[in-house]
């Protein structure tokens, strides 16, 4: 199974991939690190908890990493989100105290501590602690099996008109994740999460299962649509980051294609922009250590949405 480190800042979206991971058999969640950007730290931080809570998996560390970006202040998605990042649910009481020592310590431990090329990181919100963890101890490139992480796009954005809300959080972390050439990265930008729609046909199967995650799951889904169709006018929200998961679980459920991506710092319209140079033909994996998410296999992605929720050891 793929040992996997989820860096992530809950989030409705970021909930739905904790859960893809805590219940797939194919993954192995070494632990949850968080990030403040949907919501602050402490929030983001405290919903991954309740998260893990209610899906009966409290063997799970979680440490909180950093409270804002490298260089800019945080500005939080509340508008999306809620005033706790998770609204629209009753969160279980977190059993598990939160785990001692900084997420970006744990996160360059747990690498150096287990075998090379074994361990993914799968970041799902602004890209701080991936980038302070690469300053602090280079050698966990090399190391790293590969990056998988939910962000960016090459066709469209979403905090502004080109830039998308965890690269333009913090771009200049976005920036060095991408221009490093020791370890793969994929791009699961909005090109390919906008297609991964929760249409009410897919949200009565998961209302269907009847267990109190289902219900938890479907009252975020109830919330994230609302938000939606408020503030981007979306019909049907779409659900980010268990893409992320969906992939590392079952390739085929994603096609992607070797781009470069560099990320715009400097442009007053276009900052945190992440500029895919799909020009030509696709580059070798020799050329390009960066490919983006092109197209989702609806289907295949919400079948395992729907699996995980049926396989959960939910609390009762
Ligand atoms: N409008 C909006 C803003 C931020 C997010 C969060 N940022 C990413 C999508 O931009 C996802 O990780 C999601 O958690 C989603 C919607
Ligand atoms: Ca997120």
């Amino acid at each position: 199974s793929e040992k996997i480190i989820l860096d992530c800042d809950p989030g409705h979206d970021d909930a739905v991939a904790i859960l893809l991971a805590v219940a797939n058999p194919n993954i192995d969640l070494l632990g949850v690190t968080t990030i403040g950007g949907n919501a602050s730290l402490e929030k983001v931080t405290y919903n991954a908890r309740a998260c893990l809570e209610q899906y009966g998996a409290t063997d799970i560390p979680v440490h909180a990493g950093c409270d804002r970006p490298l260089v800019h202040p945080l500005e939080v998605a509340d508008y999306v989100h809620g005033a706790t990042g998770l609204d629209g649910t009753e969160l279980p009481e977190p059993t598990r105290p939160l785990d001692e020592g900084h997420a970006v310590n744990w996160i360059i431990d747990t690498i150096m501590n287990n075998e090379p090329g074994t361990i993914t990181l799968v970041p799902t919100g602004p890209l701080t602690n991936i980038a302070m963890a690469m300053r602090m101890e280079p050698r966990i490139v090399e190391r790293v099996k590969q990056v998988v992480l939910m962000g960016g796009g090459y066709h469209t954005g979403n905090w502004s008109a080109v830039a998308e809300f965890n690269v333009k959080t913090d771009p200049e972390a976005a920036h060095m994740v991408f221009a490093e050439k020791g370890w793969k990265v994929t791009m699961i930008g909005l090109d390919l999460t906008h297609q991964a729609l929760c249409t009410p046909e897919v949200q009565s199967k998961i209302d269907e299962i009847g267990t109190p995650t289902s219900k938890f799951v479907s009252e975020l889904m109830d919330f994230f649509r609302k938000s939606y169709q408020d503030a981007e006018e979306f019909v049907d929200p779409p659900v980010h980051d268990p893409c992320t998961v969906a992939y590392l679980i079952d390739p085929s459920v994603i096609t992607t294609r070797r781009a470069p991506v560099e990320v715009e710092l400097r442009g007053d319209l276009t900052v945190g922009m992440t500029v895919a140079d799909l020009r030509g033909l696709e580059p070798s994996e020799e050329e390009c250590n960066t490919q983006v998410a092109v197209k989702l296999d609806f289907e295949k992605f919400w079948n395992l949405v729907i699996d995980a929720v049926k396989r959960v050891e939910d609390i009762k």
